[in-house]
């Protein structure tokens, strides 16, 4: 483990080819990911992120678990992003597994149920980035909870930034008061605030676990001349496209005003159908993503 400049304290992995990855055990919150040698992280970090005890890192990937935005009676996103009791279970030098139990902090939330997360983070040969979810019902009754890896993609550019894959996919638009609407276009751009949950979107195949094959979502960045592939499994069946643009990002003491214009979210889980789970059963869902020139 080691203390990042002004962050929590973050365990990095390189491989073989160079590429590199930061995670903060705050959160199981991974920071920054860099596919390539000397290259800078795909990932987006807001200059102006919290990384108190207490805080949700404005960038990377915050988990969001048990309850995705304010679908439920937790705060927003749930309190696994914000949490500091996630454990190593497991390290290798291109993997890190976090777990997560039940503790009195949570037992005493709105969601008092007694569960395990484990939270695989695993940089491939290739330079790709893999994560896989697992979530164990270990109490005595059956709950049920939404979730999502808020992944911030940076970009150049967001006005030369398109979102691709999700043609004909039924989405909430949460701009419109949760209205359903389907998905036309073939390429979602950003000419103003963009917040949608899209699913169950179209299915890749699932041979996507390690960031090759067919994506499910691609991020085309035209400013960097490049497209970042994002493969999901099927029990993630959701995807969130969200770009705050510029009057929200003026509200957000954590975002600089102009930053809207250097990332785009979009966030794998399963949101619209909640998950439930019975006693001892166990659920699991991963992402992986890929950056081709
Ligand atoms: O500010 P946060 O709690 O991290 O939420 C940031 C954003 O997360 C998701 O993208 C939601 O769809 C948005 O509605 C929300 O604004």
């Amino acid at each position: 483990m080691s203390q990042g400049a002004g962050q929590a304290a973050t365990v990095s992995l390189r491989n073989s080819v160079g590429s590199k990855l930061e995670v903060a055990k705050h959160g199981a919150h991974v920071l920054t990911w860099s596919p390539g040698v000397n290259e800078e992280s795909v990932l987006f970090v807001s200059p102006a992120a919290k990384f108190g005890p207490q805080d949700a890192i404005r960038g990377g990937i915050p988990i969001c678990f048990p309850q995705f935005g304010p679908r439920g009676a937790l705060e927003q996103h749930g309190f696994c992003r914000k949490n500091n009791d996630w454990a190593i279970a497991k390290q290798d030098e291109k993997s890190v597994e976090f777990e997560l139990k039940d503790s009195e902090s949570t037992r005493a939330s709105a969601w008092p149920h007694t569960f395990q997360v484990n939270y695989l983070v695993e940089l491939t040969d290739e330079g790709n980035l893999a994560t896989k979810m697992k979530v164990k019902n270990t109490g005595s009754e059956q709950f049920t909870f939404t979730c999502a890896l808020h992944t911030y993609f940076g970009v150049g550019d967001i006005s030369s930034t398109s979102v691709e894959g999700l043609r004909g996919c039924e989405y909430e638009d949460s701009l419109q008061g949760g209205k359903v609407l389907q998905e036309q276009e073939d390429a979602i751009r950003f000419e103003g605030e963009v917040d949608r949950v899209y699913g169950p979107t179209p299915q890749g195949d699932e041979s996507g676990e390690d960031g090759e094959g067919t994506a499910e979502i691609e991020i085309k960045d035209q400013s960097h001349k490049r497209r970042i592939c994002i493969f999901k499994s099927s029990s993630f069946p959701d995807a969130v496209v969200w770009n705050p643009w510029i009057e929200k990002s003026q509200k957000m003491a954590d975002l600089p005003d102009d930053a809207y214009k250097r990332f785009v979210c979009v966030e794998v889980g399963a949101i619209r159908q909640p998950v439930s789970l019975q006693p001892q059963q166990e659920w699991e869902a991963s992402q992986a993503i890929s950056v081709k020139s």
